[in-house]
């Protein structure tokens, strides 16, 4: 039968950006033994070994399985000797040393993340002050910090651990801690001099979260004033295979460093034509895959989203089952933002012996990561991406063309312990029209949280050295909200954060749960509601269950309130924190075990921040009234009337909307009036967590909304 896939000709770096190279001073990898062959090229994706390659052969590496065992010390210690970053440690912590700012730009899997902060740490920069690294995601501040840890010979958490919100797994041990770029702006917040820290490596740059795009003003300003001050200096190293390093050395005034070489090489193929269904191409890919590559070669699959990850890892499960099929003998692990962190975790581990492991995942495997045992990836070429509409303050999620940078970081996840391919279910031609790189975060989201924390930095957003300037519009939208919920006094010159403003920056979430805390007590359900935004701050706390759908439906019903999801999920909440044997209970009754544990530990934190703010810890009993009426207080944005043709709409923002499927009131009663926590705008408007409301609340509540918003109220 004939491959449907042809192989490409183009270089990755060639794709980012005609400029891509100037300015850089490429670094060549020094290889074993001494003298610089010069022989380090960049690998051209065309299925040509890099010379690097030649050194691993030597090295044995290129033979290299993950063994279902941990690796000894020596088997570590060879292949950290084998990455190219290595070759490259004199120059670069020459480098380091000589300059403040340092961009350093290198093939994915050279080892630049797990290589970098161990030289500075044996270089002795741990000394006056913790190595910080930042990652985007928590997954991969995990996972890093594990086996660098493992590198280290060391117990996470000692010497090499990590952080990130409401999970701290560091000790005063700690010099290497790696962290969410999220937690280390928050720590941002109790000290701008970021005295903690010697050093801050901003790792995967070219993913421009809004935290790290805030970061950067934040290091630079913080390295001045510690110039200023005569502090010590703070070293900053920025670090991606894929940034575009001409418009980061202008922001930062310094040129970039190319590291050259790459640990295995990865073949790229693209399908012959284009797709009309990914899903299919996928599979059929899969299939392809399955038949010609031995079995321990793993597969790692690119999808948009939770749902489509679990009707295809459903399919596979199913395909697989049927003894006579092609697919048998294979685990499938889904990886996504949504799954529990344990089942996230699961995907790390060796697949059985004669299993093959295939991983379905959104973009949350993209960059960073490595999971062992991958030599397949399949890139479907899309992304679930959420949009943010300043207009009408909500969020779209779309499905959307990856960048070329995407593509590339994906690409990057095969080849990590030996050569890999990956299979594109899209064109080359096609692959020529993405955009090159994805939009950054800070243009396409709701700034609240950024402008409120900026604030408590001193800083005005608008006056921000950013490096690229939010939209104006949504600049003005945050402003507004956060005026509205009493956080910033938006006045000229300059807007100012309020008390209340700095004691809603406190809680790590977002400002209007925040005010929901802040609020509570005056309601007499500051209990109930530290419960609620728990609840709400972790992930899934329901376990679906396919093939027993209506069994968990049943042990769910249990526990559903007449007045909406939030109080159901409190009903769940303090039933589990009563419950002894939590496992078991969880179990019978189709609850998560580990995410209700981590919204209890999440409690345990937003109580000990309340009570250190003096807020009267009350509870309102069965009066949940007061629970619906102060969910207003930070939420009157997200009110929603029934139309005569059973939609809702919004009021503010004035969108059509359905109900979830997941709610209480799905197919039963429709209420008038609700709240809902969030309004999901896909191809299909979904209001998510609803509760009913009275509207004559909203006057009592929040006035001044009342005043401005269309809510009927019958007098
Ligand atoms: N958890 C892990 N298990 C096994 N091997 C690992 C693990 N993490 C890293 N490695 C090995 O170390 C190599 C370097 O990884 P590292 O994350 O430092 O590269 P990188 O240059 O930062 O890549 P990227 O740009 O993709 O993040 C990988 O290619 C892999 O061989």
């Amino acid at each position: 039968m004939e491959s449907k896939y042809t192989l490409p000709s183009k270089s990755p770096l060639k794709t980012i950006g005609p400029n891509i190279r100037n300015g850089i001073i490429p670094l060549k990898r020094k290889l074993p033994g001494g003298e610089n062959n010069g022989n380090a090229k960049i690998l051209k994706p065309n299925g040509v070994a890099a010379p690097a390659l030649a050194t691993n052969k030597a090295n044995g590496h290129q033979q290299h399985q993950p063994s279902p065992s941990k690796p000894s010390k020596m088997q570590l210690e060879q292949q950290r000797q084998a990455l190219p970053v290595t070759g490259c440690k004199k120059r670069l912590l020459e480098e380091i040393h000589k300059t403040d700012t340092l961009l350093i730009m290198g093939e994915t899997g050279s080892g630049k993340t797990t290589q970098i902060p161990q030289f500075l740490l044996e270089a002795g920069f741990g000394k006056k002050g913790m190595i910080a690294v930042t990652q985007p995601r928590r997954v991969s501040a995990i996972t890093i910090a594990k086996r660098v840890a493992q590198e280290q010979q060391c117990q996470l958490g000692e010497l090499v651990g990590y952080t990130v919100r409401f999970e701290d797994c560091t000790t005063p041990k700690t010099r290497l801690r790696f962290m969410t770029d999220g937690f280390l702006l928050r720590d941002s917040l109790a000290d701008s001099l970021l005295r903690n820290y010697s050093v801050i490596m901003l790792d995967e740059a070219h993913e421009r979260t809004v935290s790290t795009d805030v970061l950067f003003g934040v290091v630079k300003m913080a390295q001045r004033k510690r110039k200023l001050l005569n502090l010590d200096p703070l070293k900053v190293i920025v670090t991606s295979a894929t940034m575009d390093i001409d418009h980061f050395g202008q922001y930062f005034g310094v040129k970039g460093m190319y590291l050259e070489g790459r640990t295995h090489p990865v073949r790229v193929m693209h399908a012959k034509e284009s797709q009309s269904d990914y899903l299919h191409a996928t599979l059929v890919t899969l299939f392809e895959i399955h038949r010609n590559t031995p079995s321990n070669h793993d597969v790692l699959i690119f999808l948009t989203g939770q749902e489509e990850i679990e009707a295809m890892a459903q399919q596979i499960r199913q395909i697989a089952k049927t003894n006579l099929s092609s697919i048998a003998g294979v685990r499938v692990f889904p990886l996504y933002a949504q799954l529990p962190q344990n089942k996230q975790l699961e995907c790390f581990l060796p697949a059985p012996p004669n299993a093959r492991k295939i991983v379905l995942a959104t973009n949350i495997a993209e960059t960073s990561v490595t999971i062992p045992g991958i030599r397949c990836v399949i890139d479907a070429g899309f992304v679930k991406r959420r949009i943010y509409s300043p207009a009408t303050g909500l969020d779209i999620l779309r499905v959307v063309r990856i960048s070329q940078a995407q593509a590339w970081q994906r690409c990057g996840r095969a080849g990590r312990d030996a050569p890999g391919t990956c299979y594109r279910t899209y064109t080359e031609q096609e692959m020529k029209s993405f955009e090159k790189m994805p939009t950054p975060e800070i243009l396409r989201s709701n700034l609240c949280s950024t402008v409120l924390q900026l604030l408590a930095l001193g800083f005005d957003c608008k006056r921000f050295e950013f490096l690229d300037k939010p939209p104006a519009e949504a600049l003005d939208a945050a402003y507004k909200k956060l005026e509205s919920l009493g956080a910033i006094q938006n006045v000229a010159p300059k807007p100012t954060i309020t008390v209340l403003g700095r004691k809603m920056n406190r809680f790590p979430i977002d400002p209007q749960y925040s005010k929901l805390l802040l609020t509570a007590s005056q309601f007499g359900c500051m209990e109930e509601m530290l419960s609620l935004v728990a609840v709400l701050s972790s992930e899934n706390i329901y376990v679906s269950s396919v093939e027993k759908r209506e069994q968990a439906a049943l042990a769910h019903a249990k526990f559903h309130s007449k007045h909406g999801d939030h109080l159901t999920l409190l009903n769940v909440f303090s039933a589990f924190l009563k419950t002894e044997k939590i496992k078991l209970w969880c179990h019978d009754n189709f609850l998560n075990t580990r995410n209700l544990s981590y919204a209890r530990d999440v409690r345990k934190q937003l109580l000990d921040i309340a009570e250190h703010l003096n807020l009267p810890i009350n509870s309102c009993g069965d009066n949940f009234d007061q629970v619906r009426k102060c969910l207003l207080m930070g939420l009157f944005d997200n009110i929603a009337e029934l139309q005569r043709d059973n939609f809702y709409l919004t009021i503010t923002g004035r969108q059509r909307a359905k109900i979830h499927p997941s709610s209480v009131f799905h197919g039963k009663y429709r209420p008038e009036y609700i709240l809902f926590s969030e309004i999901v705008l896909t191809e299909k408007n979904f209001l998510r967590q609803v509760t009913e409301i009275s509207p004559e609340w909203v006057a009592e509540v929040v006035p001044n909304f009342a005043h401005l918003s269309r809510i009927k109220v019958s007098t």
